[in-house]
């Protein structure tokens, strides 16, 4: 797609919207429907472009998978009744189903082939093929299976007891997932706890999963059953609206259906420890997750610092709260973040890179960087998404704030995790 002129000196954001399906867990609800008995809807899954990645995956799986307006449907081949696929598994743009779907094939005895595109060829495998090997996969792949292509033979794996060395979901969802095929039990312990949305959707297909502080365990060899699953608003995606909501002037909007399981609601934590005026209400749960509706005014903010087991709470929306510091009073430090420099960009260096051209005083560090806020407008520049959804949001927001002409280089990386972001700023920004 063409750069975009971005819409700028935005003087007021206003009205309701209501927050599209949450990437983690519409890529989840595909992967457990498949290997279910029966069939499973899935209300408000996200047509973005990484869940897309996920359903033409399993179909290649030889899963029937119907995709509606209002919901989509699939019909669950049971736990051994995915084909052997003729093609090439494409993962596109997305970690989550690359790592998730290898943990999957790596426990069933099909041969198959996982790449994804220039920036999941960077990305590290290493972190899921280790474990994986260690139940008895053979997977291949360049660098000694830590980069895709992945060549996948799956089948008679046996359960570990696995010490993460990192906070991953991806990882400890992909070792879960070979769990279910493996004999004896699989443990998984992280550093720090992880999103959980694996966890409780097992459950919700009514499976056992046993959690005890941040170890999971899973028995081989248990049977899913079709559900219905209503799919939370993503967090990840009320991100950019919360903040936008909190540093354009005179703003007050209200966001509806947003996931807040713990895992995931750092943004929240650090919005209310920096002053924002937010508001939570109509709080209620869905298949095991909980939602609310949130309403953010403009705020006085003032600097944080932000590091350890908040880390993995937030990680997704680091990039838009790099933006939140560049308004706020006083400085922002952010740590232990190194896990950005593997996402779809080194989200460290493009975060830094991007915000200095609009004038923001921001430096790059290790594991993370310092924001000092200026409390005033950002200026005009040309600035580039790199290919990222989530930086290309985050300067769409830095617009809003910014007095001089911004035009934004590779905007269509957006439709990765938020396919109508454009038409909800627009919608904000005439006031519906
Ligand atoms: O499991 C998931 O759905 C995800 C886990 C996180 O990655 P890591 O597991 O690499 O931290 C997150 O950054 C990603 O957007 C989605
Ligand atoms: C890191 C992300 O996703 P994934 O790892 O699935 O590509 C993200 O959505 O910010």
């Amino acid at each position: 797609m063409k750069n975009i002129q971005l819409r700028t000196n935005i003087d007021r954001l206003s009205g309701v919207i209501s927050i599209p399906g949450d990437k983690s867990i519409s890529h989840r609800a595909v992967m457990l429907g498949a290997v279910a008995n029966g069939r499973t809807v899935v209300e408000n899954f996200l047509p973005g472009d990484d869940c897309l990645s996920t359903i033409s995956c399993f179909k290649k799986l030889g899963v029937s998978i119907i995709q509606k307006e209002e919901f989509v449907e699939i019909e669950g081949r049971g736990i051994d009744g995915l084909q052997e696929p003729v093609e090439i598994l494409d993962t596109g743009n997305s970690g989550t189903t690359t790592r998730l779907l290898v943990g999957l094939l790596s426990g069933i005895p099909l041969h198959s082939c996982v790449i994804g595109d220039e920036s999941i060829a960077k990305r590290p495998m290493k972190r899921v093929t280790v474990p994986l090997r260690q139940m008895g996969a053979k997977i291949d792949g360049r660098e000694n299976g830590n980069f895709t292509p992945l060549a996948i033979r799956g089948g008679s794996l046996t359960g570990i007891d696995y010490q993460s060395p990192i906070a991953s979901a991806q990882v400890k969802s992909s070792i879960l997932l070979a769990g279910l095929h493996a004999t004896g039990t699989t443990v998984v312990t992280e550093p720090h706890k992880s999103r959980d949305h694996t966890e409780r959707m097992l459950r919700a297909f009514g499976c056992e999963v046993e959690e005890d502080g941040f170890t999971v365990k899973i028995r081989g060899g248990q049977t899913l059953k079709g559900t219905h699953i209503q799919v939370p608003g993503d967090i990840s995606s009320a991100a950019f609206f919360l903040v936008a909501g909190a540093i354009v002037p005179n703003s007050k909007i209200t966001l509806k259906n947003v996931g807040m399981n713990p895992t995931r609601t750092g943004i929240i934590d650090i919005l209310l420890k920096m002053g924002a005026k937010l508001d939570i209400e109509n709080e209620r749960f869905v298949n095991n997750e909980p939602l609310a509706d949130l309403t953010i005014q403009t705020s006085e903010l003032t600097g944080v610092q932000i590091d350890g087991k908040l880390i993995p709470r937030l990680i997704d929306e680091i990039p838009i709260i790099a933006l939140l510091a560049t308004q706020a009073k006083g400085k922002t430090v952010i740590k232990d973040a190194s896990e950005l420099k593997v996402k779809e960009t080194n989200r460290i260096e493009t975060v830094v890179g991007e915000l200095s051209k609009l004038g923001a005083v921001i430096e790059s560090t290790d594991d993370g960087m310092i924001i000092t806020g200026q409390q005033n407008k950002l200026t005009g520049g040309h600035v580039n998404s790199h290919g990222d959804h989530r930086i290309g949001m985050m300067l769409a927001v830095a617009a809003c704030v910014a007095s001089g002409e911004v035009t934004l280089e590779s905007p269509e990386s957006i439709s990765v995790s938020y396919p109508n972001f454009f038409s909800h700023l627009n919608l904000l920004i005439e006031g519906n």
